[in-house]
């Protein structure tokens, strides 16, 4: 197959605003989200007791000043005083409880929505996007990216509600004890508020770019994994280890660029709180000089304005981390946003049966990618049930991204393709896909067992069945040559096949699909003789009563079909039997032949 030519368009750059939102997930589960606010409510306002009580505690028959009040307590009403705090600081444990366990089980379920939501709609993506997207940054999107919610929404939303709770009901007490003292304490909020909104925006920002990076770095880890063999074989190690640094740098600076900001943030406005609490305490001090406010009121005062300093002062940085969180995920949300195939996401019930007539009416194609260069020009084709037709061309002529229109990976610009007379998009794709089975050229095995990856081809087939598509694709005997037959583990974890026995467990797969149209990539590398002809004899009983297309590298294999496509740059260059294109002087097909010959 010819290199995909990526032309990856960066999430980043797409200017529309997703649908999706936090609240599109958050939704379902806004009950729960509600009763752990609920008891947010409840902890912050016990919580919001303490200075009062505390003010009850210390300020006893007070005097003039905070110092001598301590040496007035009441002992009685201190032991009443000390229960009621006890009670309260009971009610808040329970309260606590309660908001964590929601809150975690609002994180986990929510979380587990985004991670599936994410899967389903990548995997029901056109083919056409994973073009655009490298899989490794892919992965970084799910794994990743969706992790920085966790904090998010366990703990950073929560804490920034709780602490708005606790400013409006400190404000409305301070404001109930001295409406001057309070005022003054709220000169400080429109300057907290105007840097917040500010810095937040910045750091979403560079969040997002935090997290492309990480992306581009774990597509690099991925995609040298992955080709480690090609890595090794060109002794490129280092140039892999340069590359993966720099992206992880890349990562680390621009961590660094949000956390040194919000250090510089933090350090400013909690030396602009604590220089309006002082502020706010000598005027207390004046006010209680003059008999404006009494010392209990007074001490109660100065607690609550610590909790609206210390709460005001958190809240920018509460902010940034949810801004963070939301940057971190703006470009999933993107992904979330894409269009997906229609596909029915179930075992097909009644399938089409289809006779496998296959027609292609002056059908052209050119890549979304690469729009101004049409790949197929103007292909028409009439193919009866059960014919095999070959397609054979250069190296680019087509052949692929012909099979590739008939498996509806995508549509053609203009034309349109028929199956049994009928127009592709008048079928559901589930089940016009599942009425076609494709042999690639390079066969993937999913880690797992052999029986696990034959069975991909039919989910309900049973092992008799199973049994006889690998016999059928002659892999039976090597199948049983393996101490644990069907058992065997293959992939990373398991045995390492030969390409040729791949190809047969390819075979048994399609075999159990039972399609009425089949599409071979003829793998291109050469396989011993002895599997060469297993797997012919193979592939001749599968395509028995089946319409089969052939995309071919060796002519030879193909002398037997019914019609051959020449292709040359998208285009039907010859057509005919092979013994009709072998007569064409000076020929395509008859030079492609003598190459090979040669
Ligand atoms: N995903 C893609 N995006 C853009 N262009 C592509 C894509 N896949 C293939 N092409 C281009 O389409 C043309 C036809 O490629 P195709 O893979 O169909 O050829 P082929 O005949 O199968 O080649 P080969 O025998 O080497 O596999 C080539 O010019 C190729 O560069």
């Amino acid at each position: 197959m010819a290199e995909k030519k990526s032309t990856e368009k960066p999430l980043k750059k797409k200017k529309t605003s997703s649908k999706y939102n936090f609240y599109t997930f958050i939704k379902p589960y806004r009950f729960v989200f509600a009763a752990g606010m609920f008891f947010l409510l409840l902890s912050s306002i016990t919580m919001m007791l303490f200075p009062y009580l505390i003010g009850q505690l210390l300020g006893q028959d007070v005097g003039n000043s905070v110092e001598s009040s301590t040496a007035f307590v009441n002992l009685d009403d201190t032991s009443t005083l000390v229960t009621v705090l006890f009670v309260v600081f009971g009610a808040q444990a329970i309260f606590s409880f309660f908001k964590i366990y929601l809150f975690g089980y609002f994180t986990a379920n929510t979380l587990k929505d985004i991670r599936i939501k994410s899967f389903t709609k990548m995997i029901t993506s056109p083919l056409q996007f994973f073009n655009e997207n490298k899989v490794g940054e892919l992965t970084s999107r799910v794994a990743t990216d969706i992790e920085l919610l966790r904090e998010t929404f366990n703990t950073t939303l929560s804490t920034f509600v709780g602490q708005i709770i606790t400013v409006v009901i400190s404000l409305m007490i301070l404001f109930f004890m001295s409406p001057k003292l309070c005022l003054i304490t709220l000169a400080v909020v429109p300057v907290v508020a105007l840097f917040g909104m500010f810095f937040g925006k910045f750091i979403k920002k560079v969040s997002m770019e935090t997290q492309d990076s990480a992306a581009k770095s774990n597509a690099i880890l991925e995609e040298s994994l992955v080709g480690i063999s090609n890595v090794k074989s060109f002794v490129n190690e280092f140039f892999e280890i340069i590359k993966y640094k720099k992206t992880v740098l890349e990562v680390r600076d621009k961590t660094m660029k949000i956390v040194t900001w919000r250090g510089i943030f933090g350090t400013l406005i909690t030396f602009c709180m604590f220089g309006s609490i002082v502020f706010v305490i000598w005027q207390g001090k004046l006010m209680v000089e003059s008999n404006q406010i009494s010392g209990k009121h007074f001490i109660s005062f100065i607690l609550y304005t610590i909790f609206v300093g210390g709460s005001i002062g958190s809240l920018p940085d509460l902010y940034a981390k949810i801004q963070q969180a939301l940057g971190a995920t703006e470009s999933l949300m993107k992904i979330l946003d894409g269009t997906t195939e229609k596909l029915a996401l179930q075992h097909i019930k009644n399938p089409l049966n289809l006779k496998g007539n296959v027609t292609f009416e002056n059908v052209n194609f050119a890549y979304d990618s690469r729009l101004d260069i049409e790949v197929i020009k103007n292909i028409s084709l009439n193919v009866k049930e059960g014919q095999q037709i070959a397609l054979v061309g250069p190296s680019g002529s087509g052949k692929s991204t012909l099979s590739s229109l008939l498996l509806q990976f995508y549509k053609p610009s203009s034309g349109s393709i028929l199956f049994d007379g009928k127009p592709a998009d008048q079928f559901e794709l589930s089940k016009l896909r599942n009425e076609m089975a494709l042999v690639p050229q390079e066969v993937i095995l999913f880690g797992g067992t052999i029986e696990e990856n034959i069975i991909y081809g039919d989910l309900n087939a049973s092992k008799e069945e199973i049994i006889k598509a690998a016999k059928d694709a002659n892999a039976h005997d090597f199948i049983m040559s393996f101490p644990d037959g069907y058992e065997t583990y293959v992939g990373d974890r398991g045995i390492q096949l030969s390409g040729g026995q791949k190809q047969r467990i390819a075979i048994a797969r399609a075999i159990l699909k039972n399609p009425s149209i089949l599409i071979l990539d003829e793998a291109t590398s050469s396989l011993d003789s002895e599997s060469e002809l297993l797997i012919q004899d193979a592939l001749d009983r599968l395509m028995i009563g089946r319409t089969s297309f052939i995309i071919a590298h060796r002519l030879s294999t193909i002398k037997n079909c019914d019609t051959i496509l020449v292709l040359k740059n998208g285009q039907i260059h010859e057509t005919g039997t092979h013994d009709e294109l072998i007569n064409i002087e000076n020929g395509l097909y008859k030079n492609l032949s003598e190459l090979q010959y040669q």
